[in-house]
């Protein structure tokens, strides 16, 4: 069966609550709820029956009572009825025979009652006992009530006195009396029957009274005359006849305080009533006992049944409990299944005669499986797969999920779609087994492909060109270096580094740099075979490499010249046509090196050669030619030494300042002069700045140097103040990190407030590319220093790419022409027609225009005719120390007094 549920296994809302009202008919719901019912009725049942046997149980006790009271009366009655015979007997014989021969004569007849239980006794009207039997002593009872009572009353009644205990005869007795008369009907005094109280409580039965029962007889009076309760006889107690009189039965606590079914009878004929009392307690002992059977069965039954309930409900939980988890199991892949990213396709597997697996029916497929395969889900769904996709045969798609079907073990894999919606995309499947099938999930993988290939790109090309980057390069190397290797070939690698590309960059900004790259990239691209490679390694260098090329490098002179024409060509960058040139390195393996990174260091330095060759041309590489980078290294090293050397102040190591003069064309006055820095090495002499001031860029020690040329320069300056010859401005020249450098401005202030030098006697030249890295930063930092009152030149001007509207916004005072263009003034039209330019724009910007390097005259001539403003060069003088420049000043001071003199 497939594990996942069809799409319609989704639970709808209603479905939810059916499903929560069905809940309710769980067995571990409803058989508690049964079972609680059965309890329910068990026990009203329980109860209804002990309330019946109850009732019974009262019944029984009412009758027991009433069985108990006819029985006494009946005893009663017939006791009495014997006592009063008695009596009326021994009436009737003192009557006739007279108070002494009475009882003789009875006993004679034997009339007279026993005398172990009865004592017979015969009182004279005067109250003294003159007969009895058996005999007593005489003594007087006109005292007694009986006596009293019979004396004042003739009813005709008997009369029974209360029990007593006294002097004449201790024991607990009662007396039975009746009056005696004369002939006349005169009292003649009292008859009596004595008896113990015990006697009328003989009827006593434990077996029908219990333990606990009472049975008594009382006087009308309310006094007891005989109580038996158990065992123990009693007497005297008062009991009220009127509340518990009547024929009713009635709960009494008896003077024992036991309760008791009570009923009281009254004697007919004698002023007596019994009194008969069942125990409640006994009387109910065996309805108690069976209550207890009853509540015992019914807990024991409930007991049981909670029991069963309680096992069998805990069970049912546990499996509802299971089918609710694996409901909401099936419910959770239900949805994750349908709202999957991924495709997924549950399939059957069909399987031959011999167990083979000959195809798959799909059997389930989710919305995103319509969407890859674009078909409706129904027409799927009982679809085989290879009548759907066919060449899933021969693509290794069945055969995959036929593996997966045999073996168990999950299968992945990517292919690109061919059918359909999914032609032409990326898909990955993980195939799983499952019971009598497999699952394959599907994820269009594109995207990622897309994004893979793209970081593949950016990984391995330059962003900017889209040529190969470095990355990419040494692998191509490598493989070419192999190839060759195996063929027995040369590979070629040139390193090109463009010649005038900072200026470019610098001076129309990194937009126009950038599209320079490009054009010069593809034109470079343009030159080369399909299996050459061109990369770009970033800046301006580029890197070629030629595979597959014979031993001698001579032949690639031809390509190498076309590349570098095709270089040259102007390009047209931010409106403006630009030149650059280019300088290569060559190299070849396996002649010049083993591997990729010897190769690219030798064509590297080989490159350095073309350039110092004065660029524009290409180098092969020679073993000497790693030999610059070390003399770098070197130089450096003692560029770091002079630094030092300078700060200590030594003498033999360190830099010196010479000063080239520059006059005013129209009058020849010597106006300033231009500091110009010299190392004096201690084994190569006077080092020229050319050699040292890149490096010191490059190194950053710029900085340092430069802070001492403006010290130094300033401390000279004032110095011919102070030595009292006529004042010049000192002109410094400020490189492009050093003016970068966050505390420039500090700096200079520093130095002219320490050397006292007013600030409008020092001249910073800066360079017109130098401006253009960053024109609005250099802008202001220009305007720091022209509030300082120190004044700016462009350098060099004519070489950069600043534009006029940029020119006019710089806080400077004068235009120097450079002295490339100066040189050939005399001859070249090109030149001439600069030189014009920049005196005229200088002069439109009410600046003053300097030429530098004028060493002719008739350079001097063409620029005094064209109004240049100044000059400065070898014609006039070379740099110098300042020894000679105090001699030119002190010479034009003395010529000057001559001419006012
Ligand atoms: N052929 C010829 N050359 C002439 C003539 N008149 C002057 N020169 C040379 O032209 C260069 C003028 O200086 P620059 O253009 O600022 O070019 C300078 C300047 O860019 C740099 N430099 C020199 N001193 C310093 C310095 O203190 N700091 C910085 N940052 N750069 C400096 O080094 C460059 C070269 O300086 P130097 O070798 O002293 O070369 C100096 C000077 O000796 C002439 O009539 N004919």
């Amino acid at each position: 069966m497939s594990p996942f549920p069809p799409s319609s296994a989704l639970p709808s809302r209603r479905a939810r609550i059916k499903r929560w009202l069905g809940g309710g008919l769980d067995t571990h719901i409803s058989l508690p709820l049964f079972a609680g019912l059965l309890l329910i009725g068990l026990w009203v049942l329980t109860l209804r029956v002990i309330d019946a046997d109850r009732i019974a149980a009262a019944g029984a006790v009412q009758a027991a009572t009433l069985e108990r009271v006819e029985t006494y009366e009946a005893q009663m009655a017939r006791s009495l009825n014997g006592i009063d015979q008695s009596l009326k007997v021994l009436k009737y014989a003192v009557e006739l025979k007279g108070a002494a021969g009475a009882l003789p004569a009875l006993r004679e007849q034997g009339l007279l009652p026993p005398g172990l239980v009865f004592v017979v006794a015969i009182a004279d009207r005067e109250g003294r006992i003159v007969a009895s039997n058996p005999a007593e002593g005489a003594h007087d009872i006109s005292g007694t009530g009986y006596f009293l009572y019979h004396r004042n009353n003739n009813l005709g009644l008997p009369f029974v006195g209360a029990t007593v205990g006294d002097r004449v005869k201790p024991e607990p007795h009662l007396h039975f009396t009746r009056r005696i008369n004369d002939a006349a009907g005169a009292f003649a005094g009292v008859v009596i029957v004595e008896a113990d109280p015990s006697y009328f409580t003989s009827a006593y039965e434990r077996s029908r009274d219990g333990e606990q029962g009472m049975l008594g007889l009382a006087g009308l009076d309310g006094q007891m005359r005989a109580l038996r309760i158990g065992d123990s006889v009693s007497w005297g107690q008062r009991i009220g006849l009127g509340a518990a009189g009547g024929a009713g039965l009635t709960l009494h606590k008896g003077p024992d305080g036991v309760a008791r079914y009570t009923r009281v009878q009254r004697l007919h004929g004698f002023p007596l009533a019994i009194v008969v009392g069942l125990s409640q307690e006994e009387q109910f002992a065996p309805f108690n006992e069976r209550r207890r059977t009853y509540l015992a069965a019914a807990g024991v039954a409930s007991a049981l049944l909670m029991l069963v309930v309680t096992v069998i409900s805990g069970w049912t939980w546990q499996l509802a409990k299971a089918r609710r988890r694996a409901r909401r199991a099936k419910e959770t892949y239900a949805a994750a299944f349908e709202g999957s990213l991924d495709a997924f396709f549950v399939l059957r597997t069909v399987r031959g005669a011999d167990g083979g697996v000959l195809d798959f029916l799909i059997e389930a497929t989710n919305s995103r499986a319509e969407g890859i395969m674009g078909l409706p889900r129904a027409q799927m769904e009982g679809m085989l797969l290879c009548d759907m996709l066919p060449h899933y045969r021969v693509n290794g798609i069945f055969d995959d999920l036929a593996l997966v079907a045999r073996d168990g073990e999950p299968r992945e894999g990517e292919w690109q779609g061919s059918a359909r919606q999914a032609a032409g995309r990326w898909l990955h499947r993980q195939v799983v087994a499952v019971e009598d099938g497999v699952v394959a999930i599907v994820r269009d993988i594109s995207e990622r492909k897309q994004v893979e290939a793209r970081i593949f790109h950016l990984a391995h090309h330059d962003e900017l060109t889209g040529l190969p980057n470095r990355n990419l390069m040494h692998d191509r190397i490598e493989q070419a270096i192999l190839n060759a290797a195996r063929h027995g070939n040369a590979v070629a690698l040139a390193f090109v580094d463009l010649d005038g590309f900072k200026l470019v960059n610098d001076g129309l900004g990194h937009k126009a740099g950038d599209e320079l790259l490009k054009v010069v990239g593809q034109r470079m691209g343009a030159c080369l075979r399909r299996n050459d490679t061109l990369a770009r390694f970033g800046g301006d260098e580029f890197v070629i490499l030629l595979p597959d090329q014979g031993h001698e490098p001579q032949a690639l002179a031809p390509l190498l010249e076309k590349i570098r024409l095709a270089v040259t060509e102007p390009v047209e960058v931010a409106g403006q046509a630009v030149q650059v040139s280019c300088s290569m390195g060559v190299v070849m393996y396996p002649r010049d090196g083993e591997d990729a990174s010897a190769l690219l260091m030798n064509a590297d330095a080989a490159m350095y050669r073309a350039k110092d060759m004065g660029s524009n041309n290409f180098q092969f590489y020679a073993r000497e030619m790693n030999a610059r980078v070390e003399e770098k290294l070197v130089l450096l090293d003692g560029l770091r030494q002079a630094v030092q050397a300078t700060l200590d102040g030594a003498s033999d190591n360190g830099f010196r300042l010479l000063y080239q003069p520059k006059v005013d064309l129209r009058t020849g006055r010597l106006f300033g002069v231009e500091a110009l820095i010299r190392w004096q090495h201690p084994e190569h002499g006077m080092v020229p700045p050319q050699r040292f001031i890149g490096l010191a860029e490059e190194s950053g020690l710029i900085v340092e140097i430069g802070e001492w040329v403006v010290r130094e320069a300033c401390r000279q300056a004032r110095a011919w103040v102070d030595a009292g010859l006529p004042p010049v401005t000192m002109s410094v020249n400020v490189s492009a990190r050093q003016f970068e450098e966050a505390r420039l401005v500090e700096r200079i202030a520093t130095a002219l407030r320490d050397t006292r030098l007013a600030p409008e006697l020092l001249e910073l030249e800066v360079t017109e590319s130098l401006i253009m890295r960053d024109m609005q930063k250099s802008v202001a930092r220009m305007r720091e220093l022209e509030a300082m009152g120190v004044s700016l030149s462009i350098d060099d001007f004519g070489t950069g790419y600043s534009s006029l509207s940029s020119l006019k916004t710089f806080p400077i005072s004068r235009l120097k022409i450079d002295k490339s263009f100066v040189s050939e003034l005399a001859d070249n039209p090109d030149d001439q027609a600069i030189a014009m330019a920049v005196i005229s724009l200088g002069h439109k910007l009410n600046l003053r225009v300097i030429a530098e390097g004028v060493e002719t005259e008739q350079q001097r001539a063409f620029l005094r005719e064209n109004e240049c403003d100044e000059m400065q060069g070898y014609l006039f003088s070379r740099p110098v120390g300042a020894d000679a420049i105090v001699d030119m000043l002190e010479a034009y001071a003395l010529e000057l007094e001559l001419a006012t003199a």
